[in-house]
């Protein structure tokens, strides 16, 4: 017997682009055969999540889950999924997370939530590694459309040290992400502060030299720029339609996607 058609909320503009971004990622992506999922964060993938539970019972039953922070393990348990983490299952069939920024090599700035370190790990630990958002995240050089800067994760005691380090390297803007609602700075899940460094299209038309130079100094603990790790990402326009791009550099634009269809799972 056919299942029902779908019954979704009305969404609008970027949220009805994200959510069809999603839904296509996971159709395309998320396999029945794939049984250790990576759940990433942002305001997108909760799309990810309820287009997996679409996929039903029978094939979600033997699956595990891997959130990148307290978001993402949230929406994993409030869905009656199974909670897994990287020390259980060190390889992930398929991570799908969202991006603040991604380049015409499908480098991406993460970090935006302040998740990038279990965020890489996810993405590193993936056999495939996937990026859901909407189109202002789609650019061709990092930073011409995410003006915040590379979120850099740091051990909270050598912030400071750190900070002079990245302006000395060229940052035009190195400031310690402060809390909102929060006296003082954000602490990510690990405990750790965040500095969002800004640096110019020089440094960032090559995301993977910038990664390395940071990386190597003391005290920080990971960088928000993701080079050379996704191989699909998905976008949604603001006329419906999306984005596809892959690595490899095929790019397939104008994509109309039914949200309103069940997924196939076979
Ligand atoms: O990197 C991230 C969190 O650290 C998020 O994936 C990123 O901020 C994307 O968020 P959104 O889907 O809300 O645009």
């Amino acid at each position: 017997m056919a299942a029902a058609p779908l019954q979704l909320n009305a969404l609008q503009g970027v949220e009805a682009a994200k959510r069809a971004a999603a839904y296509a990622a996971v159709d395309n992506h998320v396999k029945p055969e794939h049984q250790i999922i990576g759940i990433g964060s942002g305001s997108t993938v909760p799309y990810v999540v309820e287009r997996i539970v679409q996929q039903g019972p029978k094939v979600n039953t033997n699956r595990w889950f891997v959130p990148t922070g307290f978001q993402s393990k949230e929406l994993i348990v409030k869905n009656g999924l199974k909670l897994g983490d990287v020390d259980s299952f060190p390889e992930i069939d398929v991570t799908i997370d969202g991006a603040d920024d991604v380049d015409s090599n499908l480098n991406a700035i993460k970090g935006g939530g302040a998740c990038q370190l279990r965020e890489k790990v996810l993405a590193e630990a993936a056999k495939t590694f996937i990026i859901v958002a909407d189109f202002r995240k789609n650019g061709e050089i990092l930073g011409q459309g995410w003006k915040q800067g590379v979120p850099i994760e740091v051990a909270e005691f050598a912030w400071s040290k750190v900070q002079r380090q990245l302006v000395k390297l060229g940052s035009t803007n190195a400031a310690l992400r402060m809390g909102k609602a929060k006296a003082g700075p954000v602490v990510t899940d690990n405990g750790n502060f965040v500095i969002d460094a800004q640096f110019d299209e020089k440094f960032m038309k090559q995301p993977d030299e910038l990664l390395k130079t940071i990386k190597l100094l003391t005290g920080v603990i990971e960088v928000g720029l993701f080079t050379n790790m996704c191989q699909a990402a998905y976008f949604g326009n603001e006329d419906g339609t999306i984005t596809a791009k892959e690595i490899g550099g095929k790019v397939q634009k104008g994509i109309t996607f039914d949200v309103s269809r069940n997924p196939i799972v076979s």
